[in-house]
């Protein structure tokens, strides 16, 4: 599904009322109609919140509808002496036929039957500001704000919860804290940036009819990871042999470290790739030859690792190593002697950010870094909050700069080729255990070797991976590495086309 900032949204918008003819206020019926859908018919006493531009004028609408069901309905307008917009007026002016209650808060003694009613409501309908806030709230509006986050028991809030900025997903002062919100027509910027889970509730997106020509002319090329990730695994052609499914050398452990190149490996053989050599330091060769028992092993030191290398149609590179100068060492080699794509990833991320030269002069946008915020913010010399402020800018600079893809992990992974941004929407909380990482890139790297581009292997294989823990984690309490790979194979099935 699509994501639309602001000004995007006002465009489509435009285009549809000024362009198309379409009326205004029977497209903000059709918003009002589908927010109805997500009152529980069971509340009866209802406090309406509304500013004064068309997030109100829903509100307003909403308001009209819970009064014909029988509900106990108290409207608040908080305009602050402007002037309301125009299909505000017309919806306050019906409410007004029908003898609504309807309060202005004009000064702070106005704030204290606000904060009966909501205290004495089921349910608040929060319609204070929606994509037309840009600026920074005063006080009139920040204690408002307050009284709902105080005093209501559940906050359904219209379009984005009032207070963020639906651009960057800023707090303007004060946001209402929904536990759910109604997004019209398309998710919103806002709430892919950092804390905006907090404040947003559950995110459901509702239709407004919008005619695809519109929104596609005003595509911003972002979107969350289902919309490409439904039927997009080839089918296996009955004559295929294990050399259709592509040649995968896993470059990953260290003396160290020596979970993460089995876990790596693993996944890449569980997601389907053809033949995976394992290659990783002298020590762990014996120990990686018992464990895994379909990929096969060599050494870093091996002249055998260069010549898989050059013939290998993907590599991983990465989980396990050291951040130091043989795992430069190994970065080198595996960049040098191949044209393949490759996926980067912890330490060889690490070792990147002091030389990045090595990742220029690509034929092709091919070689895919998979960092964490940590990770992240080392490659580009800023702090981690710094990252996690702007992770879709981030990201898409990086993508820019290196002519890479980047996977930047964590809650709602962005994966983006500089161009298109995808934000993915699987996994939680329960995936966070060491090792999920290297699973990740081994799904990836698998996939990347049956011949997926890497773009779409990357966007897919976050898809995936989360896709598995949510499963896992409704039946377990905390999802594990092993877990995910024993469960690849038989979910997969479900993205085959
Ligand atoms: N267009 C359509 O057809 C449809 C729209 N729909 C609905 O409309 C919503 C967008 O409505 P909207 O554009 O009227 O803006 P809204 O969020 O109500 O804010 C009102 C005004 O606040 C102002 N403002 C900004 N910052 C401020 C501040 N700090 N303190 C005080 N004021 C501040 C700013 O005006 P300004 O002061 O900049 O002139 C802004 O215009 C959208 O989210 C959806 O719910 C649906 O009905 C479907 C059909
Ligand atoms: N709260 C979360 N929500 C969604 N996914 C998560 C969450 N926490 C971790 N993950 C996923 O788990 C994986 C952890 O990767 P990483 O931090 O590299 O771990 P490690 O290095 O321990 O393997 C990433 O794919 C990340 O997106
Ligand atoms: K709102």
């Amino acid at each position: 599904m699509k994501i639309v900032t602001p000004d995007a949204m006002r465009k489509i918008e435009d285009e549809y009322i000024n362009g198309y003819g379409m009326d205004s206020f029977a497209l903000m019926e059709t918003a009002v109609i589908s927010i109805m859908k997500h009152v529980n018919i069971k509340d009866r006493n209802i406090v309406v919140v509304c500013g004064f531009g068309n997030n109100a004028g829903d509100a307003l609408g909403v308001a009209r509808h819970l009064i014909v069901l029988h509900k106990i309905v108290k409207i608040f307008i908080c305009s602050n002496g402007r002037e309301l917009s125009r299909d505000c007026i017309k919806n306050m002016n019906i409410l007004y036929k029908m003898n609504a209650s309807i309060e202005f808060i004009r000064k702070t003694e106005d704030l204290n039957s606000l904060n009966k009613s909501i205290s004495e409501s089921d349910v608040v309908i929060d319609g204070l500001f929606g994509t037309g806030l840009s600026r920074q709230l005063d006080t009139y509006y920040t204690d408002i704000i307050k009284s709902i986050n105080t005093y209501s028991k559940y906050v359904l809030s219209i379009d984005i919860p009032s207070g963020m900025n639906g651009e960057n997903g800023y707090i303007m002062g004060e946001c209402v804290k929904a536990n759910k919100t109604v997004a019209l027509q398309f998710y919103k910027k806002c709430f892919f940036c950092d804390k905006a889970k907090n404040y947003t509730g559950d995110v459901v997106v509702e239709s407004l009819g919008i005619p695809k020509e519109i929104s596609e002319k005003y595509d911003e090329k972002v979107y969350t990871s289902d919309e490409i990730t439904d039927k997009i695994l080839p089918k296996r052609n009955k004559y295929s042999h294990k050399g259709t499914f592509g040649r995968t050398t896993i470059a990953a452990g260290s003396e160290k470290y020596t979970g993460a190149a089995y876990i790596a490996a693993q996944a890449a053989v569980k997601t389907g790739a053809g033949l995976v050599t394992l290659a990783t330091s002298k020590e762990q060769v014996p120990i990686m030859q018992s464990k895994l028992a379909e990929a096969m092993i060599c050494d870093y030191e091996d002249k055998y690792f260069v010549e898989i290398i050059k013939k290998s149609n993907v590599v991983a590179c990465g989980p396990g190593l050291d951040s130091n100068d043989s795992s430069l060492k190994i970065v080198e080699e595996v960049i040098t002697n191949s044209e393949c794509p490759i996926v980067f990833d912890a330490d060889a991320i690490n070792v990147l950010s002091a030389h990045k030269e090595l990742l220029f002069g690509r034929k092709e946008k091919n070689i895919v870094l998979t960092p964490h915020p940590g990770e992240m913010a080392r490659f580009c010399g800023c702090s981690i909050e710094d990252v996690n402020n702007k992770r879709i800018e981030i990201a898409k600079n990086t993508a820019i700069e290196t002519n890479c893809i980047i996977v930047l992990k964590g809650y709602n992974t962005v994966i983006t080729d500089g161009e298109k941004i995808f934000i993915n929407t699987t996994g939680s909380s329960a995936m966070a255990s060491g090792g999920m990482g290297d699973c990740l890139t081994g799904i990836v790297t698998g996939l990347i070797s049956q011949g997926l581009d890497p773009f779409k292997a990357s966007v897919l294989g976050v898809y995936i991976h989360g896709f598995i823990g949510d499963s896992l984690s409704k039946q377990m309490y905390s999802v594990t590495a092993t877990d995910i790979i024993n469960k690849i194979s038989l979910y997969l099935k479900e993205f085959e086309s």
